[in-house]
């Protein structure tokens, strides 16, 4: 497919110019030749006047339809001498480590600039420098968004990031995921709701989406949209509000060919049609997409190799002695230059000097920059965006939209995801039927004799358990992959952290409740634990709070881990300690004094006492002479130490504890795992 139609490769760039030419490359290569620097400016290898005239919009295949003319447009962002060093590995290089060496250049009102180099070469730092995104490490420099320094809050409003990862609510439609996009992230105040439906549905439209409309996203178990669907839904998310930038992330990586250009061509199709401008970083594009980017940006081993329009590179680098050789993807060759070579010594210090030189050259002949600047000039792009002033932008940092509007939306689009995700909900009832089933009738039918103490003990304590690991896990498996979701959409400041959080909540929480309801009734009727309403009532409370408990405990650990890696390894060695402390392996008045400030941190042992006291206060056992035994519940209590505090008292204790896992976990969400970004 490439290399037909609009496609280029050197070979037939070069055949579109005559010979001996101004854009020529066999004089190009004579140039640079003869001359020590080929980019003096009396070399005529580096010739940017092949755009000229009329014969220009034929040598730019895809461009031929649109009229060339003067760029209208100011840089709507710039950055100079960006700078980003980071510490270096422990060990022989430690030290400081340069990923981004004095870059500098602009972004135009409506152009689509492409980052490309090979695999290191800092093309993500770059993005992320200048969209604002960078952490850790020193960055120096100037980057001014309309001429001016950016404002964080505004900044991050006025343009869109799509990351290589797609994040996204894997049971909600296409349609389904623009829509409450669009509810979140359009203003209240200037759109009817009807209208943020309608820019969902035009969004759709615009990326050609409306035959997958009602597909699922899916993912690797269920089945969903295309890789480009869904990359395409993702870039659709980011440009509902119409930013100003777009800036993307390997948009096209794990695409094949087509995806990749259908991609490229419909996020340059929206740049001109919205006077958006999109700088997005690229992995060996192909030859079509090389040549659909305005200007590329060419680094290697962080610092700046070229500049300029696709097209102009092929001369620009065969004025350095670099012709790209005859059927060659130019992409492919500039960035085989552009690699470091480590198969051999010898190789690795070609390769190194190849660069050196290709970024001195570079950086020090910026008139010739300045060529390339103006040969960018002449090519067609759109008028530039009517953007908002830099007061507007300020107000447009405010919230979008009411927290009650903002709460309602992210609590209706969970439970779509919930109720949807129909694996997990047949799992939740499976589990709380099942363990019902099989701890009721290991308990079964309990009795009023001695051996009844111990099963009640057990039974008891089994009930308190299940509200821990069987609520814990699956609860932060969902929180931790919706906390990335949610930083995603908070970068664009989509909604507040507190709607997010709150909102979680309360759609975790009634799982949890109604599966422990369906457990402890299940276990409290077969095992015949004591038949009062009142204390089944009582019982029921008791579990609820611990379920509280332990649904604020997910978001705690779930806000303050960095993954769900170390997820899975604190939260069941802390739930582990709770048992092992909970009242019924170790008695609590025996607890060595080091250990036994434990139990103060310990809902299972606050949970179990209550249960204990609830059941056992006031009954009495039916005891055989032959074998020493309790006579009553209140002795059990006593000889376990249970009985500090009354079931109320507990009770408090389990509120106070769901309570402080509560806060803290919005205070780790809202300070620990929100991303610090390095402005400058
Ligand atoms: N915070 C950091 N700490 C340590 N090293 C970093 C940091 N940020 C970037 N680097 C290093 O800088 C180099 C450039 O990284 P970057 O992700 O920008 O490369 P890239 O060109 O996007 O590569 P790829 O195409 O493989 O994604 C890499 O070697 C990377 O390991």
């Amino acid at each position: 497919m490439e290399g037909e139609g609009t496609a280029i490769r050197c070979d037939t760039f070069r055949a579109a110019r005559s010979p001996g030419g101004p854009g020529d490359a066999t004089a190009a290569m004579g140039s640079a030749q003869q001359s020590p620097d080929p980019l003096s400016p009396s070399s005529k290898a580096v010739s940017i006047s092949i755009y000229d005239g009329p014969g220009a919009a034929g040598a730019l295949p895809g461009r031929g339809a649109e009229t060339p003319g003067p760029l209208q447009s100011e840089p709507i962002l710039q950055w100079s001498d960006l700078s980003y060093e980071v510490g270096s590995v422990v060990g022989k290089g430690a030290g400081a480590r340069t990923v981004l060496d004095q870059i500098s250049g602009d972004l135009r009102a409506g152009e689509m600039v492409a980052i490309i180099g090979s695999s290191g070469a800092g093309k993500t730092t770059l993005l992320n420098a200048l969209s604002g995104r960078i952490v850790g490490g020193k960055l120096s420099g100037a980057v001014l968004f309309r001429g001016a320094r950016r404002d964080p809050g505004s900044f991050k409003r006025l343009t869109a990031y799509v990351q290589q990862d797609d994040i996204m609510h894997t049971r909600l439609t296409v349609l389904e995921t623009l829509a409450y996009s669009s509810k979140l992230r359009l203003s209240d105040a200037e759109y009817t709701p009807e209208q943020k439906i309608e820019r969902a549905t035009e969004i759709m439209r615009r990326l050609r989406l409306e035959a997958a409309q009602n597909t699922q996203i899916g993912d690797a178990n269920t089945r969903g949209v295309s890789g480009g669907e869904r990359k395409r839904v993702s870039i659709g998310t980011e440009l509902l509000t119409n930013p100003n930038i777009l800036f993307l992330d390997e948009p096209t990586s794990g695409l094949d060919s087509n995806s990749s250009q259908v991609v490229v061509d419909l996020v340059k199709q929206v740049a001109r049609d919205q006077r958006m401008s999109a700088l997005m970083t690229i992995h060996q594009p192909s030859a079509r997409i090389f040549n659909t980017f305005d200007r590329v940006i060419m680094l290697s081993q962080g610092r700046l190799v070229y500049f300029g329009p696709p097209v102009a590179a092929i001369d620009y680098f065969a004025g350095l002695g670099y012709r790209c050789p005859m059927h060659e993807n130019p992409a492919d060759y500039f960035i085989d230059l552009m690699t470091i070579d480590y198969t051999s010594e010898q190789a690795l210090a070609e390769s190194r000097a190849r660069v050196a030189s290709m970024a001195h050259t570079f950086a020090q002949h910026s008139h010739k920059r300045a060529e390339l600047d103006a040969a960018a000039a002449r090519l067609p792009i759109a008028a530039p965006a009517p953007g908002p002033d830099l007061d507007a932008a300020h107000a447009a940092a405010a919230p979008r939209n009411g927290w009650l509007f903002e709460y309602w939306t992210l609590q209706h689009r969970e439970w779509v995801n919930v109720l949807r995700n129909m694996e997990y909900l047949v799992s939740q009832a499976f589990q709380s039927i099942c363990m019902a089933l099989i701890v009721g009738f290991m308990f079964f039918y309990l009795k009023h004799d001695a051996i009844s103490v111990q099963n009640r003990l057990g039974v008891l304590y089994t009930i308190a358990l299940n509200a821990t690991f069987p609520v814990i896990m699956p609860a932060l498996y969902g929180y931790l992959q919706e906390r990335d979701i949610m930083l995603r959409e908070r970068a664009a400041a989509t909604y507040r952290v507190t709607a997010f959080y709150v909102a979680k909540f309360t759609t975790l929480l009634p799982i949890a409740l109604v599966s422990g309801a369906v457990f402890i009734t299940g276990v409290y009727f077969i095992s015949h634990l004591v038949f009062d309403v009142g204390k089944f009532f009582i019982a029921l409370g008791i579990y609820a709070c611990l379920n509280v408990v332990a649904v604020g405990f997910t978001l705690m650990v779930g806000s303050g881990v960095k993954n769900i890696d170390v997820g899975f390894v604190a939260a069941p060695a802390i739930v582990t300690i709770w048992l092992l402390f909970g009242g019924l392996l170790a008695n609590p008045a025996s607890t060595t004094p080091v250990l036994r400030w434990l139990r103060w941190v310990n809902p299972v042992y606050f949970a179990f006492s209550a249960l204990l006291q609830n059941e056992l206060r006031g009954m009495a056992f039916e005891c055989d002479t032959a074998v020493q035994c309790y006579r009553t519940g209140d002795q059990v209590i006593k000889v376990y130490s249970v009985g500090r505090f009354s079931i109320w008292g507990n009770a408090l204790f389990l509120i106070m504890h769901a309570v402080a896992y509560f806060v803290a976990g919005y205070v780790l969400l809202r300070w620990k795992i929100k991303p610090r970004y390095i402005w400058i």
